[in-house]
């Protein structure tokens, strides 16, 4: 670790040390992977247009989402299962974000409990959800995070069924039983072929989820409410009416629906300050 100079080096050093199951869960894309090249590919013809001879000896990039500080805007996007790469899984993170004075959002699928993630240190959290046929269960969970003192709830709305990730089929990727769900819901799936994580979503998710959901989500908790997962302007004018607190335009990492855009590319699109 101490040998690492840029970022782009974990994903060689992960390789390394994950089991090819895990590996390939964390890395892949859906179907060809194009959107996943994409993501990389079109950052990459962003190129800078340096001003110079302006002072920059005290820079900040600090900013503020809902209202809370953070270091630089750069916050921890919701990612499941933390634990199948490291024995600490979520509460590692949650110091990280907290070392780096960002927000983490914790994933719905996180492999450690919201109560062990909010008591492991002082990080501002929110909850990412996914909405289940058995509502009560993400309820449970929405109340469990008010409690556990966190800020706001981020539902994800590109996952109406989960993307066909190739490489999880060919593993027969498992996805061990989830804490927060212990007692509840049974979230290890293990079908004879294919992707246990993706029989376990077929199984669980709502796949009726709607724009009228927005309001049964607000009935139940007083957190603020982003979603996540827009990419085009109209869906974006949509959430504004829905009178959600914010929004994370994305493509889930191109693990969805492959062929969409790069993020990066919809950002000026989606730009809200834009919407009249
Ligand atoms: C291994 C992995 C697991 C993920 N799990 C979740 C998840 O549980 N919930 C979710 O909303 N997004 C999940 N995502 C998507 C990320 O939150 C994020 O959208 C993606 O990494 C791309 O970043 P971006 O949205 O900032 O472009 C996951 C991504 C990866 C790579
Ligand atoms: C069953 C959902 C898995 C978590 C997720 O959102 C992802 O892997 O992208």
């Amino acid at each position: 670790m101490d040998q690492i100079v840029n970022v782009n080096e974990f994903q060689e050093l992960a390789k390394r040390a994950l089991p090819k199951m895990y590996y390939d869960f964390y890395s892949g894309g859906a179907e060809d992977q194009h959107t996943l090249k994409e993501n990389v590919e079109a950052f990459r013809r962003i190129m800078f247009r340096p001003r110079v001879l302006v002072d920059v000896s005290k820079i900040d990039m600090s900013t503020r989402i809902l209202g809370y500080p953070i270091s630089a805007p750069i916050m921890i996007a919701p990612t499941a299962n933390h634990m199948l790469a490291h024995p600490e899984g979520e509460t590692a993170t949650a110091k990280a974000a907290a070392a780096c004075n960002t927000i983490m959002i914790v994933s719905y699928m996180a492999s450690c409990t919201i109560e062990e993630v909010a008591s492991s240190c002082n990080a501002v959290r929110f909850l990412q959800i996914y909405v289940y046929k058995r509502r009560d269960v993400t309820a449970q969970m929405v109340k469990r995070a008010e409690k556990a003192g966190f800020k706001a709830i981020v539902l994800t709305v590109d996952v109406p069924k989960l993307g066909r990730r190739e490489a999880d089929i060919k593993n027969k990727m498992i996805s061990p039983q989830l804490k927060n769900f212990e007692g509840l819901f049974e979230t290890e799936v293990r079908p004879s072929e294919g992707s246990g994580v993706e029989a376990f979503a077929s199984r669980a998710f709502d796949a009726s989820l709607n724009w009228k959901d927005i309001e049964w989500l607000r009935s139940i908790t007083k957190l603020p409410i982003l979603v996540k997962g827009i990419l085009t302007r109209e869906d974006a004018l949509k959430a504004v009416e829905a009178g959600v607190e914010g929004l994370v335009v994305s493509n889930h990492g191109a693990r969805q629906l492959d062929y969409t855009p790069a993020t990066i590319t919809v950002l000026e699109e989606v730009n809200l300050s834009k919407l009249a």
